[in-house]
């Protein structure tokens, strides 16, 4: 998917909300676990229930992994459910990967080709060549991690490296790569301070923003500078949408906080 047919999405539903589906075998409602695959009926009725409120899905990777073979079969039906369903969203897989070119090119293949996502979000830190392979694809994007919203974040991102903080070094850099069009970034929500900053380097760039309501950060901080003229902003909530009941109206209730933000968004975009 382009950004020019996300923004599309983005103006008719009126919404840059992202959910992300991060299913915890013990977080969800119970009666869920006789299923013979409840992380997929869980995320079924999340998405039959939410798919008018939102852009774009984002499971992260590691709560299906820890599931070994069967969790990698959830999200495997997670997304073809997407794709075939629902084709018109954008889709994340939140994987944080990047190795020497030669790794890397298959990760991009197991994440775009035979999983068939639309984004995967992408460490820095090894580089020009642990991106690249990623960025070779068209119409796929890769979210490079900028700005974390995890205090951790401090720990190097903020720091200065000649006179320029790393997390800004790494979107100026970046932006010379091979298919820099390819990128967006992510800047955490608890970093709304940062966003001025930030769209003076990467002004046109759309940016995920994970962070929103479990950790803290709020929907109105990061869109007062994070807004550019093609909105440019995703907006990810998990937690908070998708635990917000663990009784049997858990996909109603996650619609109820689904909504609650979509009205948010369109007051803000209106
Ligand atoms: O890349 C991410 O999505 C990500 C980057 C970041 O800086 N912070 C962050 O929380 N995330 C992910 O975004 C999701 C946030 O989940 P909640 O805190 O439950 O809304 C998790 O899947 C995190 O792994």
């Amino acid at each position: 998917m382009t950004t020019k047919e996300l923004e599309i999405q983005i103006r008719q539903k009126k919404s840059f909300l992202c959910i992300g589906l991060d299913v915890d075998l013990h977080k969800i409602p119970s009666h869920l676990l006789t299923f013979d695959d409840p992380i997929f009926e869980f995320n079924k009725s999340i998405i039959d229930a939410t798919h008018h409120l939102c852009v774009a899905y984002k499971p992260n990777t590691a709560f299906y992994e820890a599931y070994g073979i069967k969790g990698w079969q959830s999200l495997k039906k997670t997304i073809d459910y997407l794709n075939e369903f629902y084709p018109e969203f954008y889709t994340i897989a939140d994987a944080k990967r990047g190795d020497i070119g030669n790794t890397s090119s298959m990760y991009a293949k197991a994440f775009f080709e035979d999983l068939g996502f639309d984004s995967v979000t992408v460490a820095p830190y090894m580089g020009k060549d642990s991106v690249e392979p990623f960025l070779a694809f068209p119409d796929k994007h890769t979210i490079l991690l900028a700005l974390t919203s995890n205090e951790g974040a401090f720990d190097f991102q903020t720091k200065k490296i000649d006179k320029n903080e790393l997390y800004k070094q790494v979107l100026e850099t970046s932006k010379t790569w091979k298919n820099s069009e390819n990128l967006m970034y992510v800047v955490g929500a608890t970093k709304a301070d940062y966003f001025k900053e930030i769209r003076k380097i990467v002004p046109n760039s759309f940016l995920l923003v994970p962070g929103v309501g479990a950790q803290g950060g709020k929907l109105e901080d990061v869109c007062e500078f994070g807004l550019n003229s093609q909105i440019g902003l995703l907006i990810n909530s998990s937690r908070e949408i998708i635990y917000a009941s663990s009784g049997k109206d858990f996909a109603e209730k996650a619609q109820e906080q689904a909504i609650r933000l979509q009205l948010a968004m369109e007051k803000i975009l209106s």
